[in-house]
C-alpha cells in the first residue's frame, strides 16, 4: 500500500471513524437545563413555531445548517459507486462547511431507482435546513434533479459540481489568461468532459465572455458536433459545425483545455499541439486529465491548474461552496442566482492579486505566493476567502431582491 493511500485510511478510521461529529451549544448538564432543552421547555419554542413559521430560525439551528445530499453517481471522477461510497466525501464537504464557513452540515446518502424518487425524498426533508448542497450526481440527471428541486424548495438549492466548480473555473481561468496575455473572448477552449461540471464551466465561462462558437466538448465519444444524433439537450448547446472529431483535432491551436472527465485523457502529445502560452485546468479528482510534472516538462509555458490540495494552483470547488452559501445564509436568501455566481467568481479573482498573509503561507507550506503563473487562485485556508466571497455574495442577493433579510449592519467587517 503506499504511503498516501494507508495515511488516507487511518486519517478516516482514527481517532473515531468518520471526519465529523455533532456539538452542543447549550448547557445540558443539570435538571434544569433539560427542563429548557427538552420536557416542559422546549414546548414553547415549539408553539412559537406553529404560530410562526419563521421563529423555526430563531429558535433552532436551522439557519445555520446545510444537507450535503448525494446518491453517489458521480463521485469525483470515480464514477457511479453507490451512495455509501459517496459518504467519505460527504463528510469531508460537511467538514469543509465547518472549518471554512462555520456552517453545520449533515451528509445525506439517498437511495433511489428513479429521478422522481429522489427529488421527492430531498423535498420532503428540505424544511430542515437552511440550504440543500447537490453533491457528485451525474449528468443528465443532476440538471433535471436541480432544476426541479430550486421550484419546489423555499431554500437555497446548489449543485456544487456545477455552479461551486463553475465558480473557481471562471476566477481561475480569467486571472490565468491575463497572465498568459489572452482574451477569453478570442480564446479557442476545449473542454474534456460533457458532464455536470462542464456543461456548468462552460456556461459561466461564456457569461464572463467566451465565444460559444470556439468552444469545443468532448464526451466519450469524441468531439460534441451538429452531426451526431445521440446528443442529450444539454450537450446540444454544445454542437459545432464542425469536421473535428478527436481530441487530436480540437486540441490543435486551443488556447485553453478545461478537464472535467477523467485521469490522464490529455497527453504530451496533446499539449504539444496547444498555441503558445496555453492554459490546462486538468480538474479530474483525485487524477487530472495530465499531472503537473508531466505538462511542465512537455512546455515551460503552460499555466497548470488541478483539483487536488497537493500542486499548486487548486482549482476545485471548495474556494465557493463554504462561501456563497455563507453570505447566501446571513440573508436568508431563497435562491442563489447568477448575480451571486458572478459576485463570488469576482471576489475569489480579486483576492489572488493581493498580498498573501504569513498564516496561510504557513499551511500551504510555501515560501512565498504572488500572483503569477503557480499562484492564479487562492488557497483554500486564506481566511479572507469568507469575509470577501461571502460579503460580495450578500451584497448581490440583497441587490438582485432574493433576500429576505438586509445586508448585517458592519457585515464581514471584523
Ligand atoms: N476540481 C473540481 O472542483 C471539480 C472536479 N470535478 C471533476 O470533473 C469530473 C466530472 O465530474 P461531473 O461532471 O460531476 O461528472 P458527470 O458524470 O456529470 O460527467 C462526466 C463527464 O466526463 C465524461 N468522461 C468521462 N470519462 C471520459 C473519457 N474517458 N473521455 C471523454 N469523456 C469522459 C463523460 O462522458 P459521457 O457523457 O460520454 O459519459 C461525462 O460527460 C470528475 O473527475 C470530477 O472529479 C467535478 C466537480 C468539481
Ligand atoms: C471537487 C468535487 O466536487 C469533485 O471532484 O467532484
Ligand atoms: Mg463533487
Amino acid at each position: 500500500m503506499t504511503d498516501l493511500k494507508q495515511q488516507a485510511l487511518d486519517y478516516h478510521a482514527l481517532p473515531n471513524p468518520g471526519k465529523i461529529s455533532i456539538a452542543l451549544t447549550t448547557p445540558a448538564e443539570t435538571s434544569k437545563d433539560l427542563a429548557l432543552a427538552y420536557s416542559p421547555g422546549v414546548a414553547e419554542p415549539v408553539r412559537a413555531i406553529a404560530e410562526d413559521p419563521n421563529n423555526v430560525y430563531k429558535y433552532t439551528a436551522k439557519g445555520n445548517t446545510v444537507a450535503v445530499i448525494s446518491n453517489g453517481t458521480a463521485i469525483l471522477g470515480l464514477g457511479d459507486l453507490g451512495p455509501m461510497a459517496s459518504k467519505p466525501v460527504m463528510e469531508g464537504k460537511a467538514l469543509l462547511f465547518k472549518r471554512f464557513a462555520d456552517i453545520d452540515s449533515f451528509d445525506i446518502e439517498v437511495k433511489h431507482h428513479t429521478v422522481e424518487e429522489f427529488v421527492n425524498t430531498v423535498a420532503n426533508i428540505a424544511d430542515s435546513f437552511g440550504g440543500i448542497n447537490l453533491e457528485d450526481i451525474k449528468a443528465p440527471e443532476c440538471f433535471e434533479i436541480e432544476r426541479t428541486l430550486v421550484e419546489r424548495c423555499r431554500i437555497p438549492v446548489f449543485h456544487d459540481d456545477q455552479h461551486g466548480t463553475a465558480i473557481v473555473t471562471a476566477a481561475g481561468m480569467l486571472n490565468a489568461l491575463d497572465i498568459q496575455g489572452k482574451e477569453i473572448q478570442a480564446a479557442n477552449i476545449v473542454c474534456m468532459g460533457a458532464g455536470a461540471a462542464a456543461i456548468a464551466c462552460m456556461e459561466l465561462l461564456i457569461k464572463c465572455g467566451a465565444q460559444r462558437e470556439k468552444i469545443y466538448m468532448l464526451d466519450r465519444k469524441g468531439v460534441i458536433h451538429t452531426r451526431r444524433d445521440d446528443l442529450n439537450e444539454y450537450k446540444k448547446l454544445f454542437a459545432n459545425n464542425t469536421d473535428k472529431r478527436t481530441l487530436e483535432d480540437a486540441i490543435k491551436g486551443a488556447d485553453v483545455f478545461v478537464g472535467v472527465s477523467g485521469p490522464d485523457l490529455l497527453s504530451a502529445d496533446h499539449l504539444a499541439l496547444m498555441a503558445p502560452n496555453p492554459v490546462v485546468f486538468a480538474c479530474s479528482n483525485p487524477d487530472p486529465e495530465i499531472k503537473p510534472e508531466l505538462a511542465k516538462t512537455t512546455r515551460d509555458d503552460v499555466i497548470i491548474a488541478t483539483g487536488r490540495s497537493d500542486y499548486p494552483n487548486q482549482v476545485n470547488n471548495v474556494l465557493c461552496f463554504p462561501f456563497i452559501f455563507r453570505g447566501a445564509l446571513d440573508v436568508r436568501a431563497k435562491a442563489i442566482n447568477d448575480e451571486m455566481k458572478v459576485a463570488a467568481v469576482h471576489a475569489i479573482r480579486q483576492l489572488a492579486k493581493e498580498e498573501v498573509p504569513a498564516e496561510v503561507l504557513k499551511a500551504s507550506g510555501d515560501k512565498s505566493l504572488t500572483f503569477g503563473r503557480d499562484y492564479i487562485i487562492p488557497k483554500p485556508m486564506d481566511s479572507r476567502l469568507k469575509a470577501r466571497v461571502a460579503k460580495a455574495v450578500a451584497e448581490a442577493a440583497v441587490e438582485s431582491g432574493v433576500a429576505a433579510l438586509p445586508l448585517p449592519e458592519n457585515y464581514m467587517e471584523s
